[in-house]
């Protein structure tokens, strides 16, 4: 059953409102990744658990104990719990979500200040760090929430929500919790869950609403390679000593080819070759190579046929660098040699590849390659965290109350697709709790996440707010 016309019309005519409301959430830098940011979390953290005081959720904040990031022992931001109704006749629906978001700085090349929205009235476009990844999302629950407050309106299904504050930095703690909390039984939080919803994920082109039932799994790793005892002038000492960056891009030259290849051994050859049967999956999907050339902004695409793209995003694993920390980088010609230097990359996993069943064979042919230097410079490999790959059931009801509400809210039928992107606790979820998870995703395939001009467009923020609702109400219709 669709949601009440008054539910809809609320939500066409306090647009304003919920603008507001997530440029306030956007204001807040909460970047998980950056130890100076950590208090900004935790503001992030309480703002979000006052909102849902405010809409009749009751909340409490759970410890999820300190954790070691940059040699800091920091505090892990609070998962937010919150609960709000306990009809034994209805079902109740577990909510997920991410407060925190990826580090941003004007001068990554922002057209904007990161975190203060900018709402492009020409465009439709809500920009700014967290619009899409995940605030607007989250929000869009809230806006749920306060329609129903505000008309006095029931809701059709008991909720509950689980908030947390380090997604963007591998979820540290929150397996942990839910794990405990499971243990317990019907008298856990989570006791009473019938299924979960993530809006974390985004639609694969800029047109079409889909519903996504698998998440590529991840494993982050930090190669640092060290030698002297300080920075060196490289006039003074360049050809004389094992120079630490020169060991580092060789390394890292020989993890990846230009094609997308994994050139560790047995990384690559982990998992099968799609069939005929299974490329058709993604042939009949509404995507295009235009559609990724426009997400990115630049002709790149490492194929012309849009299902090989396809399989590479979402059932093939993938090798990325990152980054190089203690690199010189910025305006200038400094002539340094650093003494030290960190090679970030990271490999997506798809199943059945585990971050356990990948980290050895990184390890050993890392270790190998640097043996083959002959470099008198220092190896160190981390394993900074991972999590592993998702796939659901989407013949379950779960998903038929998804796709019913979009096709009441966007009048098309969804397409199915599997994320590229992790999200290391919605195994966790599925195992601990025994329930079908969905991905039903806010935002498009080309806002930016984790990008310069993070956006989310207007239509997406209210038509996906409606979504969100809607799908409440075909829960309660399918499982009634
Ligand atoms: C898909 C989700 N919105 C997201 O961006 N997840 C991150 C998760 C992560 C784990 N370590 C660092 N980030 C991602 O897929 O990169
Ligand atoms: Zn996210
Ligand atoms: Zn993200």
């Amino acid at each position: 059953m669709p949601a009440p016309p008054k539910f809809t019309e609320f939500i066409d005519s306090h647009v304003d409102g919920f603008i507001q409301r997530l440029a306030d959430a956007v204001a807040i830098p909460s970047v998980s990744g950056d130890a100076q940011h950590r208090q900004d979390v935790f503001k992030m953290g309480s703002w979000l658990q006052g909102q849902l005081n405010s809409l009749g959720v009751e909340t409490k904040q759970v410890d999820l104990g300190k954790h070691i990031m940059d040699g800091q022992e920091l505090q892990l931001p609070p998962a937010i719990l919150g609960r709000i109704g306990d009809d034994p006749k209805k079902k109740t629906v577990l909510v997920y979500g991410h407060y925190d978001v990826q580090p941003a700085e004007k001068s990554d090349g922002w057209d904007t200040e990161p975190f203060k929205l900018v709402v492009d009235e020409k465009t439709g476009r809500l920009i700014g760090r967290g619009s899409t990844d995940d605030k607007g999302p989250i929000l869009g629950w809230l806006n749920v929430l306060e329609a129903h407050k505000a008309l006095g309106l029931e809701l059709p299904v008991n909720m509950r929500f689980c908030f947390e504050g380090m997604e963007e930095s591998g979820s540290e703690g929150l397996d942990d919790l839910i794990k405990s909390e499971t243990a317990k039984g019907k008298n856990g939080f989570f006791g009473d869950v019938d299924c979960v919803c993530i809006s974390d994920n985004y639609w694969l082109n800029t047109r079409t609403p889909c519903l996504t039932y698998g998440l590529r799994g991840l494993v982050y790793f930090k190669v640092t390679v060290s030698g002297p005892a300080r920075d060196l002038h490289s006039g003074a000492f360049g050809r004389s000593v094992h120079e630490p960056m020169t060991d580092l891009v060789q390394i890292m030259s020989k993890l990846v080819a230009t094609d997308g290849t994994i050139l560790i051994p047995g990384v690559d050859d982990m998992v099968s070759t799609a069939d005929a049967e299974e490329k058709k999956l993604y042939v009949t999907l509404d995507y295009s190579i235009q559609d990724i050339e426009e997400a990115v902004g630049a002709p790149i695409a490492l194929s012309d046929d849009k299902a090989t793209v396809l399989m590479g995003r979402m059932r093939e694993p993938s090798l990325s660098l990152h980054g190089i920390e203690g690199a010189f980088y910025g305006p200038g010609a400094k002539t340094v040699i650093p003494a030290s230097v960190s090679g970030k990359f990271s490999i997506r996993l798809v199943p059945p590849q585990t971050p356990d069943t990948v980290e050895p064979l990184v390890f050993k042919y890392i270790e190998s390659e640097f043996a083959k230097l002959n470099t008198k410079n220092k190896l160190k490999i981390e394993n900074l965290h991972g999590g592993k790959p998702w796939i659901a059931d989407h013949k379950h009801w779960n998903y038929e109350a998804a796709k019913r509400a979009t096709e009441a809210v966007y009048k098309r039928t969804p397409d199915l697709t599997r994320e590229g992107g992790s999200i290391p606790v919605t195994l966790t979820f599925a195992e601990s709790l025994g329930v079908n998870v969905l991905l039903l995703p806010m935002g498009r395939g080309d806002d930016g996440a984790h990008s310069t001009n993070e956006k989310l467009d207007k239509s997406n923020f209210v038509e996906g707010t409606k979504l969100l609702g809607t799908y409440l109400y075909e829960v309660a219709a399918i499982t009634a």
